[in-house]
């Protein structure tokens, strides 16, 4: 290992820090959950990772460092992935702007990694936004298979389509606004693109044309139109709304009708995606960078953000409802990944030990690169937890699940 690189045993210098001034309810949330609130004061001292895009050439690094004035130093578990001081701000660099790094934390890396995408893998990342896993996946996928990203924020989904965009990652991708619990569109496979109906030959069929931003304008009249007729936004029966197919997604001359009419359980266990993300969403308090934003946003906001509908009860069963859905579109003997930012013993064992007791085609899998990886293993027996003190990066708990024959 070159005298640069960050590894698993590396600690930052013990530093002391200023306690946050973490307001009395979070405080209460923290002490429910067992969480101490010391680990918001390692918030300065974390780095900040980046990921270079493959293919950028090495000598680039250089060129970073450069521009950035701070050295790169390579992360010697996760491939592609640099540390930088927590101060530096990259969005105002040419690497940036041209699409040569993004900033993704190690720990959400890992959590790619450990979906393990291959080439020709038909790959669903159910809840997408703002989309630097997105991102990742789509370029573990390289030039073949397919990439469906979901979320029901439009707004945030469309933040993933100028990413695809600005990384030219969106050629094989789609993006739907929709409920990640109700979802069911599969991927267009050869199997689909074989089946009788799917291709239009005679001319005036509704099929699907090269996409273009044209389809914004249409998009916006069809939302001010549905806003006026009182619609309100997507909601779990609501239809999936397309707003992004890139040139190779295998959708372009294909029948609309037929792409976009939903699957049936058994469909979905021949003919469903090879690989599922389910990165869900949470009460994000393991983002120790996200809820130090929250001394600049006003604490109050933070009530309302993260602790409301963890108060209700509702997260939980959001998260059970994506995990189990997410798996619904898994064909057999593909894979899984559940995870999330948060470091309650709530979100993450308790959810996947309720979906394993509900699912008996559902089965734990050892994630292979972990030995290697600075985290800790959760409560159940191969989940990982990453988390400030152990991993140098955010908290992010991650489960891989198989799915078996029924
Ligand atoms: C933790 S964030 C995902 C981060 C993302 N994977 C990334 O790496 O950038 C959770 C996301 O879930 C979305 N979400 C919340 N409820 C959802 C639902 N019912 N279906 C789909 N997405 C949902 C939120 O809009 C939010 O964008």
């Amino acid at each position: 290992m070159d005298s640069s690189e960050i590894s698993p045993s590396d600690r930052k210098e013990e530093q002391p820090a200023a306690p946050l001034p973490l307001p009395a309810a979070f405080l209460e949330f923290l002490g429910e959950n067992g969480l101490d609130p010391m680990l918001y004061s390692m918030a300065d001292t974390i780095p900040r990772y980046i990921r270079l895009k493959p293919g950028t050439e090495s000598r680039m690094v250089t060129e970073i460092e450069t521009e950035l004035k701070c050295d790169l130093t390579k992360v010697s578990w996760l491939p592609d992935f640099y540390a930088i001081p927590p101060e530096i701000q990259i969005a105002g660099s040419k690497a940036y702007q041209q699409g040569k790094i993004y900033g993704i934390d190690a720990a959400s890396g890992a959590a790619i990694v450990a979906l393990d995408v291959q080439p020709g893998d038909h790959v669903l990342d159910l809840c997408a936004a703002p989309g630097a896993k997105l991102c990742m996946l789509a370029d573990m996928l390289g030039s073949t298979g397919s990439l469906t990203g979901v979320d029901v924020a439009k707004h945030r989904l469309a933040a993933c389509r100028t990413m695809l965009q600005k990384y030219s990652l969106g050629d094989r991708s789609r993006l739907f606004v929709a409920d990640g619990t109700s979802f069911s569109i599969l991927p267009v496979n050869s199997n689909l693109r074989s089946m009788e109906g799917y291709i239009v030959t005679e001319e005036g069929g509704s099929i699907f044309s090269e996409w273009t931003s044209k389809r914004l304008w249409k998009d916006r009249q069809k939302s001010k139109k549905a806003n006026s007729a009182g619609s309100p936004h997507p909601t779990s029966t609501s239809e999936p709304e397309l707003i992004y197919y890139g040139k190779d997604s295998g959708l372009v001359g294909l029948q609309k009708h037929y792409v976009l009419r939903p699957s049936t359980d058994e469909a979905a266990c021949t003919s469903g995606y090879d690989k599922v993300l389910v990165d869900a969403e949470c009460t994000h308090d393991g983002s120790i960078k996200h809820i130090q934003k929250f001394e600049f946003w006003g604490w109050k906001t933070l009530d309302r953000r993260v602790l409301e509908a963890e108060r209700t009860g509702n997260l939980l069963h959001l998260q059970l409802g994506l995990l189990r859905n997410g798996f619904k579109l898994l064909k057999t003997g593909g894979s899984l990944v559940y995870s999330t930012c948060s470091l309650t013993v709530a979100q993450n064992e308790n959810v996947v030990q309720q979906f394993l007791s509900q699912c008996p085609s559902a089965e734990l899998l050892k994630i292979d690169s972990e030995d290697s990886w600075p985290c800790r293993s959760g409560s159940i027996e191969k989940t990982l937890r990453f988390d400030p003190a152990t991993s140098q990066t955010s908290g992010l708990f991650v489960a891989k699940f198989v799915k078996l024959p029924s």
